[in-house]
């Protein structure tokens, strides 16, 4: 595929090996427990050990400290972090220097303002992740809701980034060509209930969005 797709929010071996046999590049393990996709680094370790070498294993966390990076380093070697709650450009610059892995930072987009904060993080992440704001109460992501993709039409970036937010098979090959993205990312559009991935939901994605990639 020309460009890259992260499913995320795995927790079972049947979705992985799915989303690795449809062309993923990447799939996300969240370890936040208040998310019902949270994953124990255990078990997302005996998922990664399923992977293919190209396929990016991503940690996903919410303003996690060191040490609970650290332990589910030790248990899910995961090859980048995805940094998902209020993480500044100092503390993602950080968390590169402490562990050693590229960090993806996601900044929730709901108008310019967003869109100008989310280059800040430029001189710091090695991947910026474009996603809806989240809704004040509730979780951090992975809700389901979509952005205004007209605001980042045209925007240029100095790093790669994936576009994310209520992305689903029927609507990310509109979105993929509004934004101009490369990379897109996509949890709740590919469950069946909150938490539950569905096989056919993947498949369908990987394959729209694989069929814009190549227009
Ligand atoms: O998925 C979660 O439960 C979650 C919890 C806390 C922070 C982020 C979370 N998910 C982020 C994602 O899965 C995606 O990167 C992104 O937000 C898109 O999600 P969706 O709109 O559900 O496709």
């Amino acid at each position: 595929m020309s460009g890259f797709v992260k499913i995320c929010g795995l927790s079972t071996a049947e979705t992985v090996d799915a989303s690795v046999a449809r062309g993923a590049s990447h799939v996300g393990f969240v370890f936040y427990p208040r998310s019902p996709r949270n994953i124990a680094p255990a078990a997302a370790g005996n998922l990664i050990a399923r992977l293919p070498d190209h396929v990016v294993p991503v940690a996903l966390t919410v303003d996690a400290d060191d040490a609970t990076i650290a332990a589910i380093l030790a248990e899910a070697p995961v090859k980048m972090l995805q940094a998902h709650g209020s993480e500044s450009p100092e503390r993602v610059a950080d968390l590169r220097r402490r562990f050693g892995l590229p960090v993806m930072k996601a900044i929730g987009i709901a108008d310019p303002a967003d869109v100008a904060r989310a280059h800040d993080y430029e001189a710091v992440a090695d991947l910026l992740l474009l996603d809806a704001k989240a809704p004040k109460k509730g979780l951090p992501g992975g809700n389901g809701l979509a952005f205004d993709w007209g605001l980042i039409a045209n925007e240029g970036w100095s790093r790669p980034w994936f576009l994310a937010g209520g992305l689903t098979p029927d609507t990310v090959a509109e979105a993929i060509r509004i934004a101009g993205a490369r990379a897109v990312d996509v949890s709740s559009g590919v469950e069946s209930a909150p938490g539950v991935k569905d096989i056919g939901l993947i498949a369908a994605f990987l394959a729209a969005a694989r069929s814009q990639f190549e227009e």
